[in-house]
């Protein structure tokens, strides 16, 4: 009880532009999309076609899936191209993740595409189907929807940038997209005056990220990463909404004009369940700054960089080595 009142009394919640993409005016969209990714690139979506009972079922997947005794979540513990199982305090603890326990899963590829057997393509490691029945069909069915509400979002953005509403739609980028899933569990309590934290603050790599969260709060975001005194603030999740946030091949992009913001998720005692899922151009895209987003007196601020390089690299910084498989 006292968690909730420490949290009620010290919350400070963000609100965040709402991008409708039933709306038939994408222009409109566009413009309002344009001044979130610019404010703090966070932003919900609505009416993006993914229903509430394909949702739920995830989320009653993913929980079945935690609930399994940690034996046989060990048997599909994550191989070295990161998909599988990562057990809690094993992940990521260069940014103090400590209650956190993952599921990794991503686009795998059929062997006949350009990338052929490139390793962010790689076949997934699923769960016993005697076991969990129906696991593997419900998550394959979100992941494509998922890329579907993406792939919309996808050409709002380029209008944002005023670009060609199709620009990011080609098989070298979203067209042939590295895109990956992640369930996540989140338990027991932050302590961020010890680095305890669910989830520690970072920015996401990627192009986007399409986040579900169930309804207990924990993610916070920091508008402003550069001030001495950072300020957190709660991002609520809502009912029939997707959260959206930008990663940092966006802000490279964008010359820094669309924020990859810094964020990170506390727990409060309360099991949390979320499911971002992040998307990428294709492996062999080259990210540089776009010809609308410099000019002679803004010139491009990061170098061209090959998609995979760079998500490589990001990885590496981030996750700590393998020893397994
Ligand atoms: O669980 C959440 O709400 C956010 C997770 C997140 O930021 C991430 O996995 O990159
Ligand atoms: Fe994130």
């Amino acid at each position: 009880m006292e968690t909730k009142t420490e949290l009620a009394s010290t919350i400070n919640v963000s609100p965040l532009t709402c991008i409708d993409l039933a709306n038939s005016d994408v222009h409109q969209s566009g413009v309002s999309l344009k001044q979130a990714c610019m404010d703090c690139g966070f932003f919900y979506v609505i009416n993006h076609g993914i229903s509430e009972e394909l949702k739920d079922e995830v989320f009653e997947q993913s929980r079945k899936f935690f609930a399994l005794p940690l034996e046989d979540k060990m048997k599909v513990l994550r191989n070295e191209t990161h998909r599988g199982y990562s057990p809690a305090l094993e992940q990521n603890q260069i940014h103090g993740d400590h209650n956190k326990e993952s599921f990794f899963m991503g686009t795998e590829g059929t062997g006949e595409e350009p990338h052929g057997d490139n390793k962010f393509y790689r076949p997934n490691t699923w769960p016993d189907s005697d076991a969990l029945p129906g696991w593997r069909e419900t998550m394959e069915k979100y992941h494509q929807e998922a890329l579907r509400v993406c792939k919309a979002i996808a050409r709002i953005m380029a209008l944002a940038l005023d670009m060609d509403e199709s620009y990011f739609g080609t098989s070298e980028m979203v067209g042939n997209p590295i895109a990956y899933m992640r369930l996540l569990h989140y338990e027991g309590m932050s302590d961020p005056s010890r680095g305890i934290y669910g989830c520690g603050s970072h920015t996401d790599h990627g192009m986007m990220t399409l986040l579900a969260t169930d309804s207990v709060m924990g993610l916070q975001i920091c508008k402003d990463k550069d001030v001495k005194l950072q300020k957190w603030e709660y991002v609520r999740s809502v009912k029939g909404a997707y959260i959206v946030n930008l990663g940092d091949v966006m802000e490279r992009w964008s010359n820094g004009l669309f924020k990859s913001t810094l964020h990170r998720v506390l727990g409060n005692g309360q099991d949390r369940y979320s499911i971002p899922f992040f998307v990428s151009p294709s492996h062999d895209c080259v990210v540089e700054c776009l010809p609308t987003c410099q000019s002679k007196n803004n010139p491009s601020k990061y170098p061209a960089i090959r998609c995979s390089t760079y998500l490589t690299q990001r990885y590496k910084e981030s996750h700590v080595s393998l020893s397994t498989k």
